[in-house]
């Protein structure tokens, strides 16, 4: 399914965990700063509507998404972290040189993500033209630092319900 086909923004709220007490952090490149702003405002605002609190949320800056890898582990080998959430936008140039980087950067978060053990959430666009970014950025396709931050939030909540064994009852009951 593509995002002309979901409105990203558009999600299932039920069963959403508890997060007051849980500390995220959102790790946002420079590059494209218009779309990655827009994304941060996304992530940061859905973050808070669902529960999260201001004081709990920290915010680190990078060059460029290539550097968010390794800017995801430093905060994800915190232990008061519970979640990252990663923001960019690689808009294709002339050159191969954006797919270098975007799958350097997907596989980089879920290394991070499988060695520390928590989400580490990909909100890295790699849109062909900045008005593909742009409608996915608080456009038509909705905003993906929204499904960046709801995704965080869910994936705090399956943990906790694997790690309860909340979640090990028949699906047919
Ligand atoms: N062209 C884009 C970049 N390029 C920069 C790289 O991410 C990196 O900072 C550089 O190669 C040094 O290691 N980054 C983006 O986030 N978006 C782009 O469109
Ligand atoms: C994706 C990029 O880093 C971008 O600056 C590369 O552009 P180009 O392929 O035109 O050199």
């Amino acid at each position: 399914m593509s995002s002309a086909d979901k409105n990203l923004s558009v999600f299932t709220t039920n069963e959403l965990p508890e997060v007051s007490g849980r500390r995220f952090a959102i790790v946002v490149a420079e590059w494209n700063t218009d779309v990655t702003e827009a994304l941060f405002q996304g992530a940061y605002n859905t973050l808070l509507q669902y529960g999260a609190v201001a004081e709990n949320i920290i915010r680190g800056n990078v060059p460029g998404s290539y550097e968010l890898t390794l800017a995801a582990q430093w905060y994800a080998q915190r232990p008061d972290i519970d979640a990252v959430i990663c923001i960019g936008c690689v808009i294709q140039g002339e050159t191969k040189h954006n797919d270098y980087i975007n799958h350097a950067v997907a596989q980089g978060l879920t290394n991070v993500s499988l060695k520390t053990n928590k989400p580490v959430i990909f909100g890295v666009l790699t849109p062909n033209t900045q008005q593909q970014a742009l409608d996915r950025a608080g456009g038509i396709h909705g905003n993906k630092g929204d499904e960046a931050a709801i995704t965080a939030i869910k994936m705090l909540g399956l943990r906790q319900l694997v790690n309860e064994r909340r979640s090990d009852v028949s699906v047919s009951e």
